[in-house]
């Protein structure tokens, strides 16, 4: 691939600090830069607190869309599934309405200050808003140990559970997991996320057996091509996900999706649907459950109306450089 240099980065940038209509992750507001590149709009959009070198693979995947391209699609649209943050039950409702056709929700469980008594209130209302034959799948961010993720999965299995997605925060721990389910006549398939999009080496997942489902996302794996190729190696059933970008980052994930051989499950490349605002009208929003193969170009008129301040676009343009000295050569 053809890299762009720094400053090329940086005369290309475009920082927009996008509202939530619910807190995601701790924030009400999501940062992202985007580039302006000659094959297209890129997005730079690491967590605020991610350092430079795990921020680099961001901007690899940035980098691939701006000067690359997209590999080619075997399917025209994705389904998508429902993300239903960490509310009360009774909101839960009011969640769903918004993700227009999508037979699969999942559901925010072990958050910090909530309890196991949270998640099964919310995870019933789940299960009624959406009717028997939807499917639900949880997903812990890591937050259980090995005997609490053995509990609030017993819990919570009744409720016809498609998979919990990272219960524990180590693979070990999610290798230990899925023999007690087994040992105990549990049958909830295990999904990891934070354990491939986070690891040093996202194949341990598949070395240890930790898991029966590998979760993708195209960013923190350094873009579509690095997406396919873990997806490939990894030799477990695939889940393309988001990690919370504007239309232009969604793209990215739906181009991954579509040009994946096999794609078993929903994606979870909804959650444009948890924004106020977006660089686009017309935005990457399922309808009739699924999400179309596009391109995005953001509108200068809404770069400008959610542009962020001063001192976070210089913030950014810092960052851009710092993580730009980690790109893998
Ligand atoms: O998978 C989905 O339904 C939506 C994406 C999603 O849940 C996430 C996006 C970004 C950051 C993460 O905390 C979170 C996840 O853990 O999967
Ligand atoms: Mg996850």
């Amino acid at each position: 691939m053809n890299l762009p240099g720094p400053d090329d980065l940086i005369a290309a940038l475009h920082v927009v600090s996008l509202p939530l209509n619910t807190r995601f992750r701790g924030v009400d507001h999501r940062e992202v830069a985007l580039f302006d590149g000659p094959s297209g709009w890129g997005e730079f959009g690491p967590f605020l607190e991610y350092a430079p070198e795990e921020s680099s693979r961001w901007l690899a995947a940035a980098i691939e869309t701006g000067w690359h391209g997209f590999p080619e699609a075997v399917r025209d649209s994705v389904p998508v599934n429902a993300t239903v943050p960490a509310v009360a039950d009774h909101e839960v409702e009011y969640v769903l309405a918004r993700y227009d056709g999508c037979r699969t929700a999942k559901v925010k469980v072990a958050e910090r200050g909530q309890s196991l008594t949270d998640d099964l209130a919310r995870v019933a209302a789940t299960r009624v808003v959406m009717g028997p034959d939807a499917r639900i799948r949880v997903d812990a961010n890591g937050g259980w140990t090995v005997d609490d993720a053995l509990d609030a999965i017993a819990q919570l299995a009744p409720y016809g559970l498609e998979y919990v997605e990272q219960p524990c925060t180590r693979v070990e721990d999610l290798a230990a997991l899925r023999v007690a389910l087994a040992r105990n006549g549990i049958d909830v398939l295990v999904a990891a996320d934070e354990s491939i999009r986070k690891a040093e080496d996202p194949f341990r997942v598949k070395e240890l057996d930790a898991a029966d489902v590998a979760v993708v996302k195209v960013a923190p794996l350094g873009g579509v091509r690095n997406a396919l190729r873990v997806a490939e190696q990894i030799e477990l059933p695939v889940v393309v996900s988001s990690a919370l970008e504007s239309s232009v980052g969604m793209s990215a994930g739906v181009a991954f999706a579509a040009a994946l051989p096999d794609l078993p499950f929903a994606c979870g490349l909804g959650t444009i649907e948890l924004f106020d605002a977006d660089v686009v009208t017309d935005s990457v929003v399922p309808h009739d459950g699924s999400l179309s193969v596009r391109t995005v170009t953001p509108e200068p008129e809404l770069l400008d109306r959610w542009a962020a301040s001063p001192d976070r676009i210089q913030w950014w343009k810092r960052r851009v450089q710092d993580a730009y000295m980690h790109l893998p050569r």
